[in-house]
């Protein structure tokens, strides 16, 4: 059985970057390395909804909390049991995003803190209703808003397909989403986490130690 590891941040925290340096240390080590990325945009059609309501679309659907919340829990429903399969093959299973991006998003949207109903709300969904496979450790790459923004915005003018959505241009949100986050992380929510700062070179030895524990 593999270990689930998920990385968490900002956009623009360097997640990516992360899952990219974490998988060719790890696969030089010899270790047998899958990653996948949640929201899973192209491959499912929940993911789809959730881009076509970010855009605008489905009427009221994009000002809803829950309901999008609920699309982007249906689409990791949807790849749980492939995620199984991919614990089984491997050594290790990267997702770049998972169930705590909906717990802190949405808490920021509604105002609210990891304490709070919403984050409850969201376990008992993807937790104890949909089964999800527990993270054997969540890394949350701790950035100021500040620099997330600035490089998201870099990233949106080089890149191709990276444009930001408005919850993700939008600095106060963000950084409620970035307290929330932290809380999460204090409170080692659903697994143990392992805060990094994200504004430095990531130490890919070091983080690959406590990936394969
Ligand atoms: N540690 C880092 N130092 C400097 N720049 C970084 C670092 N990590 C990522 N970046 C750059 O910041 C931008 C956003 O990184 P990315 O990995 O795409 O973030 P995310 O997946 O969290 O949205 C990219 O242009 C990337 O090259
Ligand atoms: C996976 C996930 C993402 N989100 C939010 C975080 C981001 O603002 C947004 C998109 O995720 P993101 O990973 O930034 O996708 P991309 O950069 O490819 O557009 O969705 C949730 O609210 N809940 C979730 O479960």
């Amino acid at each position: 059985m593999g270990r689930l590891i998920v990385i968490e941040g900002l956009d623009g925290a360097g997640k990516r970057t992360l899952t990219g340096g974490l998988t060719a240390e790890l696969t030089a080590r010899g270790a047998k390395v899958t990653t996948a990325a949640f929201p899973r945009y192209t491959d499912d059609v929940h993911a789809e909804l959730v881009a076509e309501a970010l855009r605008g679309e489905h009427g009221d659907l994009g000002s809803s909390v829950h309901g999008m919340a609920v699309l982007y829990a249906l689409d990791r429903r949807g790849a749980a049991e492939r995620l199984r399969a991919d614990l089984d093959g491997h050594d290790v299973v990267l997702l770049d995003r998972y169930v705590a991006s909906n717990a802190a998003y949405g808490a920021a949207r509604l105002r609210e803190r990891a304490d709070g109903d919403f984050v409850a709300w969201v376990r008992e969904l993807e937790v104890d209703r949909f089964g999800l496979p527990r993270p054997d450790l969540q890394i949350l790459l701790r950035v100021s808003t500040e620099l997330a923004a600035g490089r998201a915005a870099h990233r949106e003018r080089t890149e191709a397909d990276r444009q930001r959505d408005r919850f993700e241009s939008d600095a106060p949100l963000q950084q409620r989403c970035a307290e929330v986050y932290a809380e999460l992380a204090a409170a080692n929510w659903w697994s143990p986490w392992l805060v990094v700062d994200g504004a430095a070179e990531a130490d890919f030895a070091a983080l690959a130690d406590r990936v394969l524990g």
